[in-house]
C-alpha cells in the first residue's frame, strides 16, 4: 500500500451542536496533515453535491464554446481585476506555459473598487444560470473555509477565532475553474497540466472531478497521486500559512500531470486568502525556519515586509507577465499599505 493523503470529516466545525470531543479530533486530525505535508480531503463540508454537479457541467458547457466567443471574456478586458478567461498555454506557473484554459473569478465587487484584484467578474452570458450558480458556490466555500480556518487555528494552540481576527474578516477570495483539455501525449514529460508551485495564500479548496492528475510532493515520499474521492474537495495550506507558523506548517509543493485520457479534467480550486491590506506576521513568539534554498522557487515566504496584496501582485507578474505589464502594474501608482 502506498502512501494515502487523510480524508477529514470537517461536520463538527459546520455544525453548529457539535460535540467538543469530536472537534477535537479534527483538530487534531489537521494538525497531523499540516505537519506532514499539509494536504488533506474534506468530507462532511456541506456543501451539496447538486450545487458541485450544476457548476460542473454549466463549466463544461463554457468550454465547449468557440475560442472566439470565450475570447470575449479574455482577462485583458477584465483589467486590473484580474478576472476573465485564458486560453490554452496562458498561464505559466512555473515559468512554462500551463497545458490548460481557464476562467478567473472573485468576489463579485463594484467596478471602480480602488484595489488591484478586486472588482466585477466578467460572466459569459452564453451559458444560462453560470453567474448565479458561481456566485452561489463562492458564497458557500467561503464559508468552508472560514470554519477549516477555525479548526485550524485550534490545531496552533491559538483562539479559534485568531486568523479571522487579524487576517481574513473580510478574506480575499479568488475563484478559478480551469479545464486541462486532453492532449496528444508525445513529448508528455515535457508537459505538465500545471508546473510544481505552492500557492500563495492562506488555503485552498479545490473540488476535481474524476479525471485525475493532481499530484502532491510529501516529504521522504515524493511525488505522490491526490487521486479524486466523491462529495470531497482537496484542502492544502499556501505560503501564507507557513510564514504564519513561522514554518511549522510548510506550504506542499504539488503539480498537475498533462491530461492524455482521452476526456477533458475540470477542477475548481478557491483560494482562501488574507485580506489584501494585511500585514501577514507570524504567530508572536513562534520560531521561525526557513528553507527558501530547497523551496521550488528559492524564494522565501518570511523575507518580504509588505502586505499580502503586494506579495500577490508580484507573483501575478511572474505567472502572467503581459498581464502585469497591462493592468496591474502599480510601480507609477503604489498603493500604500492600510493598518488592517
Ligand atoms: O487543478 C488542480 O488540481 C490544481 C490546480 C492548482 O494547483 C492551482 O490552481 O493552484
Ligand atoms: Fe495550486
Amino acid at each position: 500500500m502506498g502512501f494515502k493523503l487523510p480524508i477529514i470529516d470537517i461536520s463538527s466545525f459546520v455544525n453548529k451542536e457539535s460535540q467538543e470531543s469530536d472537534r477535537l479530533l479534527v483538530v487534531q486530525q489537521i494538525r497531523d496533515a499540516c505537519l506532514v505535508h499539509g494536504f488533506f480531503y474534506l468530507v462532511g463540508h456541506g456543501v451539496q453535491q447538486e450545487l458541485i454537479d450544476r457548476l460542473d457541467s454549466l463549466s463544461r458547457l463554457f468550454f465547449q464554446l468557440d475560442e472566439e466567443t470565450k475570447q470575449k471574456y479574455r482577462m485583458e478586458l477584465g483589467g486590473k481585476a484580474w478576472r476573465g478567461f485564458f486560453s490554452l498555454g496562458g498561464e505559466l506557473t512555473s515559468g512554462k506555459p500551463d497545458m490548460k484554459e481557464g476562467l478567473y473569478l472573485g468576489q463579485e465587487l463594484e467596478q471602480d473598487h480602488p484595489l488591484p484584484i478586486h472588482g466585477p467578474n466578467l460572466f459569459p452570458t452564453e451559458v444560462e444560470g453560470f453567474k448565479a450558480t458561481i456566485l452561489e458556490y463562492i458564497d458557500q466555500i467561503t464559508q468552508l473555509g472560514h470554519r477549516v480556518m477555525e479548526a485550524l487555528s485550534l490545531s496552533l494552540n491559538l483562539d479559534s477565532q485568531y486568523f479571522s481576527k487579524n487576517y481574513t474578516a473580510d478574506p480575499l477570495i479568488l475563484f478559478r475553474i480551469f479545464n486541462y483539455r486532453t492532449q496528444v501525449a508525445d513529448d508528455a514529460s515535457e508537459r505538465w497540466g500545471v508546473g510544481e508551485h505552492t500557492d500563495y495564500g492562506l488555503l485552498t479548496i479545490l473540488y476535481q472531478d474524476n479525471i485525475g492528475g493532481l499530484q502532491v510532493k510529501v516529504p521522504n515520499q515524493g511525488w505522490i497521486p491526490a487521486p479524486p474521492i466523491k462529495n470531497s474537495f482537496i484542502c492544502n495550506i499556501g505560503d501564507m500559512l507557513e510564514r504564519v507558523t513561522g514554518g511549522l506548517y510548510r506550504s506542499t509543493p504539488h503539480r498537475v500531470a498533462l491530461n492524455t485520457t482521452g476526456k477533458d479534467r475540470l477542477s475548481f480550486p478557491i483560494f482562501f486568502d488574507p485580506n489584501f491590506n494585511a500585514k501577514v506576521r507570524p504567530i508572536e513568539g513562534i520560531e521561525t525556519s526557513d528553507n527558501s534554498t530547497e523551496r521550488w522557487d528559492k524564494s522565501s515566504v518570511f523575507s518580504f515586509e509588505d502586505t499580502y496584496g503586494q506579495y500577490l501582485l508580484k507573483k501575478i507578474g511572474l505567472v502572467f507577465p503581459d498581464l502585469k505589464s497591462q493592468a496591474l502594474d502599480t510601480t507609477n501608482n503604489p498603493i500604500k499599505p492600510t493598518a488592517y
